[in-house]
């Protein structure tokens, strides 16, 4: 049985007072993390307030990133050997903005994918077709194609631990979500994927994220479709009640 995993990203968005604050407000009404995993993916500066915050909590940590190498001359990375060292559960790579803006390349995801393991970090590995892909009719073909590059490697025991995330380019900050329907399709197709690249126990226990406009109104029917196993959720985390709201959506 998948554990449903809700996670919010809060991008570049809060300063460690607020953190201290968010986690404060929310830590003591979680649910048990057996029942869904709350997870908060804060900027690199503001995890040992998060950490400082969550701990004896049943919140789970993650980095919106990391290099992938663990040391050396590379000038403002951040270390996924250190993440590791500081207790860092999880960890967002390949983000559609880190894709667009930082010009990570499938490559680059795919190495820290292995770099994370390496140093027993877990991966919320993001994928995700443009408006324009889409509208080409191209977009399942383009985003197996990233989930392919990006697990190029790993065993099937590690991307039976892994989490995926699908978000929709066209659906993030937009307030456009896909269709439920529309998600569970890719959903599926992803998970039908991992299952022609390793096998159906491994694609039975990868967990597939849907992200893009997620928020309290919508969780409930995005959550009910049967490949949707949790949410990356942007926009709508940055507030604890909002939050709480998300990750408590089966109450
Ligand atoms: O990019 C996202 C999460 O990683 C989605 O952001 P929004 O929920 O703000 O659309």
């Amino acid at each position: 049985m998948r554990t449903p995993i809700i996670a919010g990203n809060w991008k570049l968005n809060q300063n460690p007072e607020e953190t201290t604050a968010f986690v404060e407000a929310i830590k003591d009404k979680l649910p048990a993390s057996s029942k869904v995993e709350s997870v908060i993916a804060a900027p690199a500066v503001d995890l040992p307030a998060l950490l400082a915050a969550a701990k004896g909590s049943e919140l789970k940590t993650a980095a919106e990133n990391a290099y992938f190498e663990d040391k050396g001359a590379f000038t403002g990375e951040t270390s996924p050997l250190v993440l590791s060292q500081m207790g860092i559960n999880y960890v967002v790579i390949g983000h559609s903005e880190r894709r667009d803006y930082f010009h990570e390349t499938d490559e680059d995801i795919n190495k820290k994918a292995h770099a994370l393991f390496r140093n027993n970090l877990t991966p919320i590995i993001c994928c995700g077709e443009s408006l324009e892909t889409r509208e080409a009719g191209k977009e399942t073909e383009w985003v197996v194609g990233q989930i392919k590059a990006a697990l190029k490697d790993l065993t099937a025991e590690q991307v039976s631990q892994s989490v995926i995330a699908y978000e929709p380019i066209w659906a993030i900050g937009t307030g456009k979500t896909a269709s439920s329907e529309q998600a569970q399709e890719m959903c599926k197709a992803i998970r039908d994927a991992v299952s022609d690249l390793y096998n159906e126990e491994t694609a039975a226990n990868v967990r597939i994220q849907y992200g893009g406009s997620v928020k309290p109104e919508n969780v409930k029917e995005l959550m009910a479709k049967p490949d949707i196993d949790g949410g990356l959720v942007g926009g709508a985390s940055l507030e604890p009640e909002s939050f709480l709201a998300l990750v408590n959506y089966q109450d």
